[in-house]
């Protein structure tokens, strides 16, 4: 999947294409639902969810979804139920014996989940190829539908531009994109509520170089601090802690263990991300790991949340650009807080454990700032 959908990415230019603009507009977005709650306690993970999904329904499928469509909502939340099961003992169980399948429940339940997924996407691609004008391309189904037709057209067959190939290339893409910048999103505003200096101290420095201005990418090198806290945030939240499955190319001798050719390896992000001979305090929140001594940004090899090689994840430039653009987005506007009567130490930090990690269920203030 990886180098067809990637070629195609390329062919619709994903980093230029979606543009800074339209993760503005969606930070508007965001912070408009947030102010709907009067800065009372809520559970902002569904919120967030479409938030993030909207960025790639945007490169997908050329649009984005109101947070009330029904259908956007069931397929979000039925992606973020298949990351979670996908992440189950008995899941990874099936993944060595995968003839026990059909005897798990959580195994029956992701087949209902995908396929459900499956059809709203061919639902969606259906509409794209009715409108379909090659001359225009609005988003990545548009790309690849194009590239099919000229593919057919020079006659070359046993292409992996077809109908199947298009349906899973978007719900990887919608899956690997939603959740991961979602629940690191969340942890984000969960660390800023619990540790309220750090908090105080990005709300400083935006309010000193960016003002009240929209933030734009290009801030990003003036505001040291808050890039460190992003970093942090992605370190020790670790949210994808067994990176993907990869499989040797061939026999290797790794640290003095022997791997043969065609073993599955999972890369522990882990490992790296919590080592304790890389970090200071490898299990505490501290923005200065990518701090210097004069407080400027400094970066370090072992911050590798998108893992590392030929196999990095190809979604990095456009996260880095969401998480940057709606942490500083919602700092600007809103005060983070626990909920009345919860104390800053009581608000829990232990994950709800799926192939990915988010926090477990919490609720929180988003107070206004003007
Ligand atoms: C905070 C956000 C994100 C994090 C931490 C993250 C992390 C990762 C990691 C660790 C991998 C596994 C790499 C490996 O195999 O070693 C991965 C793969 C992948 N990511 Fe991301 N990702 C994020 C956002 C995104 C976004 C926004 C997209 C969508 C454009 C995306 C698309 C993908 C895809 C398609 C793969 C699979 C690539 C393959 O099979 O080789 N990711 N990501």
């Amino acid at each position: 999947m990886r180098r067809f959908a990637l070629s195609t990415l390329r062919d619709f230019g994903m980093g230029r294409r979606i543009s800074e603009g339209k993760i503005i507009e969606e930070c508007a977005y965001l912070s408009e639902e947030f102010e709907q709650q009067e800065g009372k306690s809520f559970d902002n993970a569904q919120t967030i969810h479409y938030a993030a999904s909207n960025i790639i329904s945007a490169l997908m499928f050329g649009k984005r979804f109101d947070y009330k469509d029904s259908d956007f909502k069931a397929m979000v939340e039925s992606e973020h139920e298949s990351i979670r099961l996908t992440g189950t003992a008995s899941i990874l169980i099936y993944n060595t014996f995968p003839w026990l399948g059909p005897f798990l429940k959580n195994w029956r339940d992701l087949m209902k989940h995908a396929e459900a997924n499956r059809q709203e996407t061919r639902n969606i691609i259906a509409d794209l190829k009715e409108t379909l004008n090659p001359e225009m391309c609005r988003c990545f189904v548009d790309a690849f539908l194009t590239h099919k037709l000229n593919l057919e057209e020079s006659e070359i067959k046993d292409s992996h531009y077809h109908d199947d190939n298009l349906v899973y290339s978007v719900r990887n893409l919608f899956a690997a994109g939603t959740d991961t910048t979602g629940n690191t999103l969340q942890w984000g505003l969960l660390f800023m509520s619990k540790y309220p200096h750090f908090q105080e101290q990005v709300q400083e420095e935006l309010s000193r170089v960016v003002g009240s201005r929209q933030v734009r990418v290009d801030d990003r090198k003036n505001l040291p601090y808050t890039d460190a806290v992003i970093h942090e945030t992605q370190r020790l939240a670790n949210i994808a802690p067994l990176a993907l499955p990869h499989k040797t190319s061939q026999d290797v001798t790794f640290q003095g263990y022997f791997i043969k050719k065609g073993t599955t390896v999972f890369p522990l992000l882990t490992s790296v991300l919590h080592d304790e001979s890389e970090w200071e305090t490898p299990y505490t929140f501290n923005p200065s790991h990518f701090l210097d001594k004069e407080g400027k940004f400094m970066s370090r090899d072992a911050f590798i949340p998108f893992s590392a090689g030929r196999r990095v994840c190809p979604g990095e430039s456009l996260a880095r650009m969401e998480l940057f653009l709606f942490f500083t987005s919602l700092l600007q506007r809103f005060r983070f807080t626990p909920p009345p009567g919860v104390t800053e130490d009581e608000l829990d930090l232990t994950p709800d454990v799926g192939f990915t990690l988010s926090p477990s269920p919490h609720e929180l203030c988003a107070v206004s700032r003007q």
